[in-house]
């Protein structure tokens, strides 16, 4: 897996989100399912998607006893999406049975999806980490501690703000993922991000995948939005 652009498809119904990836016929794209897409529309839309090419990401932060994500897991392996993820909150037996679900699950002679663990929400703030969650950490220490404790369950990687990825890689190696949504383009609102990034900063700090929803989706012109940020993640326009 290469470092790339996933588009969070945040759309409220199945038709914008199909006029969307009409306008990449010619290119295959990483998009990411989540909450809002898959409850509404379920399993059909990421046979769908898969069915373009394109690689997907399910983004349904599975945290639960560890039995039930184990066998939900072993569910969401038959769809043969490319990425899943868990909440690391969940700890180190919860991950490890997510991995276990999921290569029960996986198709015969085709590799497990990738699964990495949400570390803080880029929602959450360096105060409400303090007042709400009650955690008397730096934001990045939290950050690095759960990070860690994904590596040791197995997991492949993390999503965190692109903010904290330095510090992640060394505590956890360059190969370790990170996957980093909260991706504003330059003067876009933060709207209920607290830990945003611009695409070019997220890529100095060495995000491997950056996250990019409504910058994109909401845009008056998505299409050309998406390579607005292509161009400020790659440093070159890319048609
Ligand atoms: O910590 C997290 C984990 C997941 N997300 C998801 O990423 C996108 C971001 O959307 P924007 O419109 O670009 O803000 C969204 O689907 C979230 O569920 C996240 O933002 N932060």
């Amino acid at each position: 897996m290469g470092r790339s652009i996933i588009v969070a498809l945040d759309y409220s119904t199945r038709e914008e989100i199909r006029s969307f990836l009409k306008e990449f016929q010619q290119e295959s794209l990483f998009v990411k399912v989540g909450m809002e897409a898959f409850y509404q529309f379920g399993p059909s839309l990421v046979e769908e998607i898969k069915e373009q090419d394109h690689q997907l990401f399910l983004d349904l932060k599975l945290h639960d006893i560890p039995n039930t994500v184990k066998k939900a897991m072993k569910g969401l392996a038959g769809l043969g999406v490319d990425l899943v993820n868990v909440h690391a909150a969940g700890g180190r037996d919860m991950m490890q049975s997510a991995l276990e679900g999921l290569e029960a699950g996986s198709p015969s002679g085709k590799n497990r999806a990738m699964c990495i663990g949400v570390t803080h929400l880029t929602s959450t703030s360096e105060e409400m980490l303090k007042q709400e969650l009650h955690i008397n950490k730096r934001m990045k220490d939290a950050v690095v501690s759960l990070a860690s404790l994904t590596k040791a369950s197995g997991l492949d990687g993390v999503v965190s703000s692109a903010l904290e990825v330095p510090w992640i890689k060394k505590a956890c190696g360059q190969s370790f993922l990170t996957v980093t949504p909260g991706i504003r383009l330059e003067g876009d609102l933060a709207q209920d991000q607290k830990r945003v990034a611009t695409p070019s900063k997220a890529r100095s700090l060495g995000s491997d995948f950056i996250v990019v929803g409504r910058s994109i989706t909401a845009a008056e012109n998505p299409y050309e939005a998406y390579y607005k940020v292509k161009k400020d993640w790659e440093g070159s326009y890319v048609s």
